[in-house]
C-alpha cells in the first residue's frame, strides 16, 4: 500500500461520504478492479527501505489506511467487494472491510493474509477483522499464523470470503444483486461486529472457556518454532489476543503498532528479500542462460532404483514425463516403482489423490533392467551410489540407444562433476543434479555445472527442474558444491562444540533456536558420520594432490571417537541419540561419559552465533571462488536445501543484512568474523574478497 493507493483510498472514500450525503439514490457500493490482480497489498519495496526512524511516519501512515477502510465500512450504505483477481495482503484488507465478498472462481485467484511468511502482520486491519469474523482460535490457526493463500473456494470454506461466481463478467452483477436482495436489511451496510448484541465467535478472551485454554497459544506457538526468534508469529498472536479484549478502533491501533515494529525491523527485510524477491526473480528465470528456446524432457530414464532413484522416477511421472527406471536386474527396478505406490497410496488416504490419477501416473513407470528399452530417451538423470567409475559405467552401457543430443545428468550430492563428465563422450551436455531426499518432498534442486557444462545444457537442466516443480539453484563444480560444503561446516561447528564440553542439550537447542529445523547431533546421526569421514578423506587426498596442505578440523575427533564406539548414525540404529525401531529415543546413555561436560559452560547466543557464521563465511568463500555467483541463489539455496534459518533471508542476506554490536551489514559481519577467528581460529576468518567489498560497500551479485 503505496503513498498513491493510499491517496486515491482516501480520496474514493471522502467523494462517496459526500455522495451519499447529498443524494439518497446511492444504494450501495461495489469495489473491484480493472486490472488483473484484485491488489497485491502493501509496497514490499518501500518496506525494504523503512528504518526505526521511520517509526513515526510508518505508523501514522498505516493509521491513515485504516481510517480510509473504517470509513468505507461505516458509510452507511453497503459495500461488495467484487475480487476478479488476487487479493494478498492489503488486497485481501480491503475486502474484508466490505459487508460481502463476491469471488470469481478461477483456482489461479489466490486470497490470503501471507504476512506472517515475509516477517509481517495483516495491519491493514487483517488480523483484527479475521478475528472478529471467525473467532480468536480459527482465525490465527488457519489464517493469520500460517500465511495460507487460498484457491476462492477453500476461501470461502474457511469463511474468509461469501460468494463465488463463474466467470468474471459475472461478478458485478452479482455484487450489485446482493446491494438490491439486501436494500430493506438495514444491517447489512454494517458489519457483524458493528450490529447490536454482536459477539465474537467462540468468544472473547474474558469468556472462561477460552480464557482456560488461551495460554496454551504462546507455548504451542514455541513448540513450533522451536525456540527459534520469528517476531512476526509473535506478534500476531499479541496483536489478536490484546486486539479481542477492546473496541474496534483501539484493536487496529494495536494492530499499527505492532506492524510498525516488524516493519522497521530488520527481520522481515531479510523474509522479504528472500521469500519474495529472491525466490520470485529465481522462479521467474533469473538464474536461466538467454536465448536457449525452452526445453520440454518428454522421455527420460531414471539409471538406479534406489531411494534417490525411485523418488526421481516419481516427481517426473508426476509431472507428466514417461519414465524408464532402470537397475540391474528386473526385480531392483520394479522395487523402485513400488516407492511410486506407496506414495500415491499416501496421498489418496490424505484425499490429495484420486485411484484414476494414481493409475496415470503409474503407467507412465517403466521398470528396466535392459538398456535397450531406453531407445528414444532425451533425458538421463543418474541415481546410482556415489562411487566415479560406476557412473561412468552406467552412462557408457546406454549412450548408443538414447537419443544422440539427449541430455545427461547426474545427481550426485558431493563428486565433482567435471571429472564424472570426463567419462562420458559428450561433456558438453553433461552436468550435475543434486536432489535432496526426500525427493518428493524437499522444494530444491541444485544445478552445477561442468567445466564443459554448455549455456544450453545448464538452460535445459533449469527447464527440467522448473518442469518437476521444483526451485532450481545454479552453481559452478566445486567439492561439494555450494550446498553440502556449507551445511558440512555447521555440522562440523556443532561437533566442536560437544569437543569442547557444551552440554549435548546446548548444542542441539543452539542450532534450533538459532532457527535451524534440527540440531547439529540429530543431523550429524541422520547424515551418518561414516559419510562424513568419507568425504573427509577424499578432500584431504585432493587438497594433497594438488599440493597444498590438509587442516584438520576439531569436530573429527568426536566424529572418529563416535565410530570406535560403533555408533556411525542413525541408519545404524546407533548415533549421538538412541534409536528404538528406528526412532529417536534420547541421547545415547554415556554421551556426557564419553564428551564431559565442562564445568563452564560457553555463551549460548554466541553457539548460535558460530552456527550461522561458519555457514555464512563458507558462502562468502564459494562466491570468492566462484563457485556460487548469486546471492539470491544462495539466500534460497542456504534456506531451501540444508535448513538455514529462514528468518535471516539465507546465508547472503545474513551477511549483508547483519545488524549487531560490531555495526551493520557486510561490514558489521567481517569484523564479527574476524573476532570468532581470533576466538576459535581461522576458520572463521572472511575472505579477502567480502572484506574487499565491505570496505568499498558493494553487495555480493545480486
Ligand atoms: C499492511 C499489509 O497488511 C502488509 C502487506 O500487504 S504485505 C504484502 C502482502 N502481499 C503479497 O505478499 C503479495 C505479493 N505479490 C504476489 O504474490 C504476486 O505479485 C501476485 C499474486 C499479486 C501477482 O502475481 P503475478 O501476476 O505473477 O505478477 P508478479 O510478476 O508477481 O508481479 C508484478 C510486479 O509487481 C511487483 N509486486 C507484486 N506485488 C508487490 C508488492 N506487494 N509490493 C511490491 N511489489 C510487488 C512484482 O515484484 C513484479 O515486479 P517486477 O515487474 O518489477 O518484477
Amino acid at each position: 500500500m503505496n503513498d498513491l493507493y493510499r491517496r486515491s483510498m482516501t480520496a474514493a472514500v471522502e467523494r462517496l461520504g459526500s455522495e451519499i450525503a447529498g443524494d439518497d439514490d446511492v444504494t450501495g457500493v461495489v469495489v473491484t478492479s480493472a486490472k488483473k490482480t484484485f491488489f497485491a497489498g502493501g509496497d514490499l519495496k518501500d518496506m525494504m527501505k523503512a528504518t526505526e526512524d521511520d517509526a513515526e511516519q510508518i505508523f501514522e501512515q498505516v493509521e491513515a489506511t485504516k481510517a480510509a477502510l473504517r470509513a468505507l465500512e461505516t458509510c452507511g450504505k453497503p459495500v461488495v467487494a467484487a475480487i476478479n483477481g488476487a487479493a494478498l495482503g492489503g488486497g485481501l484488507e480491503i475486502a474484508l472491510a466490505c459487508h460481502h465478498r463476491v469471488v470469481v472462481d478461477d483456482d489461479k485467484v489466490k486470497l490470503g493474509l501471507p504476512e506472517v511468511t515475509l516477517g509481517l502482520l495483516p495491519g491493514g486491519g487483517g488480523v483484527t477483522r479475521v478475528t472478529r469474523m471467525l473467532g480468536l482460535q480459527d482465525a490465527l490457526m488457519t489464517v493469520l499464523l500460517q500465511g495460507t493463500q487460498f484457491k476462492p473456494s477453500a476461501a470461502k470454506d474457511a469463511g474468509l470470503v461469501d460468494e463465488l461466481v463463474a466467470s468474471r463478467d459475472d461478478l458485478v452483477a452479482a455484487a450489485k444483486a446482493w446491494i438490491t436482495e439486501h436494500a430493506a436489511d438495514a444491517d447489512a451496510a454494517k458489519q457483524p461486529w458493528d450490529r447490536a448484541g454482536y459477539k465474537m465467535p467462540g468468544g472473547t478472551p474474558s469468556n472462561p472457556k477460552l480464557a482456560g485454554f488461551l495460554p496454551a497459544f504462546p507455548a504451542l506457538l514455541r513448540t513450533q518454532l522451536k525456540g527459534a526468534d520469528m517476531p512476526a508469529p509473535k506478534a500476531i498472536l499479541s496483536a489478536a489476543v490484546e486486539g479481542a479484549q477492546v473496541d474496534i478502533d483501539t484493536a487496529l491501533r494495536i494492530e499499527s503498532r505492532y506492524l510498525t515494529k516488524l516493519i522497521t525491523g530488520q527481520n522481515s527485510k531479510n523474509m522479504i528479500q528472500a521469500f519474495f524477491f529472491d525466490l520470485g526473480a529465481i522462479n521467474s528465470g533469473s538464474l536461466r542462460p538467454e536465448g536457449v528456446p525452452t526445453y520440454e524432457p518428454r522421455k527420460v530414464a531414471v539409471l538406479g532404483a534406489g531411494m534417490m532413484g525411485a523418488g526421481i522416477a516419481y516427481s517426473c511421472a508426476r509431472s507428466g514425463m514417461e519414465v524408464l527406471l532402470k537397475d540391474v536386474s528386473a526385480e531392483a527396478a520394479e522395487k523402485g516403482k513400488q516407492y511410486s505406490v506407496t506414495l500415491l497410496d499416501k496421498a489418496i488416504s490424505r484425499g490429495k489423490m484420486s485411484e484414476e490419477k494414481k493409475a496415470e501416473i503409474l503407467a507412465r513407470i517403466t521398470p528396466t533392467a535392459d538398456p535397450a528399452d531406453l531407445a528414444g530417451v532425451d533425458t538421463v538423470i543418474e541415481a546410482v551410489f556415489e562411487d566415479p567409475s560406476l557412473k561412468n559405467q552406467v552412462f557408457a552401457e546406454i549412450k548408443d540407444v538414447i537419443n544422440p543430443d539427449a541430455l545427461l545428468c547426474s545427481n550426485t550430492s558431493t563428486l565433482p562433476i567435471t571429472e564424472l563428465a570426463s567419462g562420458v563422450d559428450r561433456p558438453e551436455d553433461f552436468v550435475g543434479l543434486h536432489f535432496f531426499s526426500p525427493v518428493d518432498k524437499m522444494p530444491l534442486v541444485e544445478i552445477i555445472r561442468g567445466e564443459k557444462t554448455t549455456d544450453a545444457t545448464t538452460a535445459k537442466a533449469l527447464d527440467i527442474v522448473t518442469a518437476l516443480k521444483k526451485t532450481p539453484i545454479v552453481v559452478n563444480d566445486s567439492r561439494g558444491f555450494y550446498t553440502s560444503r556449507v551445511i558440512g561446516t555447521m555440522v562440523n561447528e556443532g561437533l566442536a562444540m560437544l569437543g569442547e564440553g557444551a552440554h549435548p542439550q546446548s548444542v542441539e537447542r543452539a542450532a534450533t533456536q538459532a532457527g535451524y529445523p534440527v540440531g547439529t547431533l540429530q543431523l550429524s546421526d541422520e547424515l551418518n558420520m561414516e559419510l562424513m569421514v568419507k568425504i573427509r578423506n577424499a578432500t584431504k587426498a585432493a587438497v594433497e594432490r594438488d599440493g597444498g596442505t590438509y587442516s584438520s578440523h576439531p569436530a573429527e575427533k568426536v566424529i572418529d571417537t563416535m565410530i570406535e564406539k560403533g555408533r556411525s548414525s542413525k541408519l545404524k540404529g546407533a548415533g549421538f541419540y538412541e534409536y528404538v525401531d528406528g526412532k529417536r529415543a534420547g541421547f545415547w546413555k554415556d554421551l556426557t561419559a564419553t564428551f564431559p561436560t565442562a564445568e563452564t559452560q560457553p555463551d549460548f547466543e554466541e553457539m548460535k552465533e558460530r552456527l550461522l557464521f561458519i555457514e555464512a563465511v563458507e558462502t562468502a568463500r564459494c562466491f570468492a571462488e566462484g563457485v556460487i555467483e548469486s546471492a539470491a541463489a544462495a539466500n534460497i539455496g542456504s534456506i531451501m536445501g540444508i535448513g538455514y534459518p529462514p528468518l535471516t533471508g539465507g546465508a547472503a542476506q545474513f551477511i549483508q543484512g547483519y545488524v549487531g554490536a560490531t555495526g551493520k551489514g557486510t561490514a558489521g559481519f567481517v569484523a564479527r568474523a574476524k573476532e570468532l577467528a581470533e576466538t576459535y581460529g581461522e576458520r572463521f576468518e572472511p575472505p579477502a574478497y567480502l572484506v574487499e567489498l565491505a570496505e568499498k560497500g558493494e553487495r555480493l551479485p545480486a
